[in-house]
């Protein structure tokens, strides 16, 4: 564990985007009681900030003034809403170095991977900034001589955002850009671990001219207070949210007193699944790229690999090979290419599952041991059958569990028996097996011979209890638009 505290400051070209105050009504605050939460650096154990800790107050000061403002931001052309929108990106890009250490600091991914999560996050900003633009209605045939019909597309009005710890950048502009482009106002809520980044966002957002009151963070540790406020303020009509299906499920009890619009990004459990006709060292390849991203805590890692029993000994000496070349280490650390866990309990969970594992009979082919901190040695674990925690539970960290199938049918049947539903993937070279797998499995997000599903041109999003909505591509915008039909009489 590094003992040396971060400077934050020191590191960034611009230390004015380190900013520990809630952006609230276009202006910066303390709480109204001026308490404050600690930002701790997950890799070195120090707190790198003390950011103001908002609470309801605040956040219906929040709403209110998103309220205010979307009046005269749905009133703009969708040309202008882009052109600043556009300007925002811009900033995010120019300031990518800045934002991606301040994100490498409050969250623990490595440098590379957290400036890769920049220009992911700034992508959605542009992306949605070009589809303010075909924002499109329709005319529809009248019924009877005398009516002429129209579908108009609307703000569907105020978002309250939830986002999770592990994007603390992308989590939000995948939300926060459509929002804005259809001409909603916008209140983010970051995660408590990682506000910092949020932050650092909305003084770019100001920069670029983003109206002030518009768009919002409300910083604060008390999430289920804010979260409740969300769901019971009238004034708000739409919420999103990132994060476990658990808190999805209370989010959504909550939000149904208003029947509120909401989408939900919630939990995964993708199976990976390596067939006997696959090209092996791109299943690795890919196996690497979707388990060990972001330390294994993404919501589309792989979390069961399942590999046909022709190669299972051949895929899994090599897998190993590839994932004892992984550097564990600070993320600020050159060559760094595995970072901390973001907290104990989530360190509990992975040694958890490996010990079940074992306790069922499977073994440890390489790893399996926590580090000093919150570092935990990336793993591979063999001899992995459907019974143990890890088929139906996300490990959300580096542990790769091997498990031995021998048909198709077979494999499919254990690949669909979870409640979750987003992101499967399955390496193969038969067109016909390709065809039918990719029919068969029950999920959002199917990659076939890729490991890397993730841009913001495609809709993200799960089935079943992994989610409800789409975000990214040209569907993305539709979760924040009213469609109003109206039927003119002539
Ligand atoms: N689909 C995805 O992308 C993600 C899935 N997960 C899954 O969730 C598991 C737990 O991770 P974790 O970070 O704890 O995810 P949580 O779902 O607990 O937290 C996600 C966000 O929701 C907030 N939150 C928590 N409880 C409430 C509540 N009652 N009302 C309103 N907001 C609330 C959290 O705030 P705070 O941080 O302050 O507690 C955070 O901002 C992971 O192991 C993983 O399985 C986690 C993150 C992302
Ligand atoms: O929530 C997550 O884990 C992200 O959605 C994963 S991704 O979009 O970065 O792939």
């Amino acid at each position: 564990m590094n003992t040396h505290a971060t400077d934050l400051k020191m590191l960034l070209k611009d230390p004015s985007l380190l900013e520990t105050r809630g952006y609230v009504a276009g202006v910066w605050i303390q709480a109204d009681d001026g308490a404050t939460f600690d930002v701790v650096n997950p890799a070195r154990g120090d707190v790198i900030a003390k950011v103001a800790d908002l609470g309801v107050a605040e956040t219906r000061r929040a709403i209110a003034a998103a309220d205010d403002a979307m009046k005269g931001w749905a009133a703009r052309t969708a040309k202008e809403r882009a052109q600043i929108m556009r300007k925002w990106f811009d900033l995010m890009m120019e300031n990518q170095d800045d934002l991606a250490r301040i994100l490498t600091a409050e969250m623990g991914k490595p440098l590379a991977e957290a400036k890769g999560e920049i220009a992911y996050g700034a992508s959605f900003i542009e992306w949605f900034g070009e589809e303010a633009k075909r924002i499109y209605g329709e005319t529809i045939p009248g019924h009877q001589p005398d009516k002429r019909l129209t579908v108009l597309k609307q703000p569907i009005g105020v978002v309250g955002s939830i986002t999770p710890w592990n994007f603390p950048n992308a989590m939000i502009t995948r939300k926060c850009a459509p929002a804005l482009a259809a001409g909603c106002g916008f209140v983010g809520r970051p995660a408590s671990e990682t506000p910092l980044s949020a932050l650092a966002m909305a003084v770019l957002a100001d920069r670029a001219g983003v109206p002030k009151g518009l768009f919002s963070i409300v910083p604060s540790s008390k999430a289920s207070e804010i979260g409740k406020e969300f769901c019971e303020n009238p004034v708000v009509r739409k919420l999103t949210f990132t994060g476990s299906t658990n808190v999805g499920r209370i989010l959504l009890r909550q939000a149904a007193d208003q029947v509120m619009k909401c989408s939900m990004e919630l939990g995964g459990n993708a199976p990976f699944i390596v067939f006997d006709d696959a090209d092996l060292d791109a299943a690795v390849d890919g196996a690497m790229a979707s388990k060990f991203r972001n330390n294994g805590q993404t919501c589309v890692c792989a979390n069961r690999i399942y590999v046909q029993a022709g190669v299972y000994d051949a895929f899994a000496k090599k897998l190993a090979a590839a994932v004892d070349k992984l550097k564990v280490g600070d993320g600020m650390t050159e060559g760094t290419t595995t970072g901390p866990l973001i907290s104990e309990k989530a360190v509990e969970k992975v040694q958890d599952h490996i010990q079940d594992v074992l306790d069922g009979g499977g073994s440890v082919l390489t790893g399996g041991k926590p580090m000093e901190g919150l570092f935990f040695e990336p793993t591979i674990v063999t001899g992995v059958t459907q019974d143990m925690k890890v088929a139906t539970e996300e490990t959300f960290g580096p542990l790769a569990p091997l498990f031995k199938f021998d048909t198709e049918d077979e494999v499919v049947t254990w690949a669909n028996d979870t409640i979750f539903g987003l992101a499967a993937y399955f390496y193969a070279r038969d067109v016909g097996r390709i065809t039918r797998v990719q029919e068969a499995l029950e999920y959002g997000i199917v990659g076939v011979n890729t490991g890397i599903i993730s841009t913001e041109v495609a809709p993200f999003g799960g089935i079943k209890q992994s989610g409800l909505g789409r975000e990214g591509s040209r569907h993305g915008i539709e979760d924040y638009l009213e469609m109003k039909y109206v039927c003119l009489s002539i």
